[in-house]
């Protein structure tokens, strides 16, 4: 899954969940798993994610690949949230892990997402949702993770969502775009 801060991935993944059982990984919720745990490596990665910057590649991608080894036996599938965020970690992640079948490409527009974003840092405590990092967040986004969107195109797998809409409208799209692939 892909789309940009604040459009509502987590969001949609939530539902997800709750419909049909994959594992979801957000690689955004690792990391700040890694903070939290007051770990070395979790400072770094806290100083990183303040700035708004994307932390190493290989990072995260051990992260999540780790996170899918341990639920291997149990997983009706692997719902993966915020990642690639680049074209490079899409293709480390061909080569490490595999293929994805779909990437469900959550769109909103800029100020929704700001808007969003704002409104839920009065709430989350996430340190990367103010103003100053926000905007960052979106310049590396639009830079950044829509060439991944492109990239994933000329393969075919991807089905770009409407997340304008209310929360269930957003998600009978993505329900639809699931079931077509079964
Ligand atoms: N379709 C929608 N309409 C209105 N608000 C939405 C929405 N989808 C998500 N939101 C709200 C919930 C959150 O407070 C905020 C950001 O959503 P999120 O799921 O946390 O985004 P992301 O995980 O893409 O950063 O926006
Ligand atoms: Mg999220």
């Amino acid at each position: 899954m892909a789309g940009g801060p604040g459009s509502g991935k987590g969001t949609q993944c939530e539902k997800i969940v709750e419909k049909y059982g994959y594992t979801h990984l957000s690689s955004g919720d690792l990391l700040r798993a890694e903070v939290a745990s007051g770990s070395e490596r979790g400072k770094q990665l806290q100083a990183i994610m303040q700035k708004g910057e994307l932390v190493p590649l290989d990072t995260v991608l051990d992260m999540i690949k780790d996170a899918m080894i341990a639920k291997a036996d149990v997983s009706k599938g692997y719902l993966i949230d915020g990642y690639p965020r680049e074209v490079k970690q899409g293709e480390e992640f061909e080569k490490k892990i595999g293929a994805p079948a779909l990437l469900l490409y959550i769109d909103a527009k800029a100020e929704t997402m700001v808007q969003r974003l704002m409104k839920r840092g009065q709430t989350s405590g996430r340190s990367d949702d103010n103003e100053e990092t926000i905007k960052k967040r979106l310049d590396l986004y639009y830079k950044a993770t829509e060439p991944v969107i492109a990239y994933y195109e000329t393969r075919g797998i991807v089905r770009k969502i409407n997340s304008e809409l209310p929360v269930d409208e957003v998600f009978a799209i993505v329900v639809k775009a699931i079931d077509e692939l079964k």
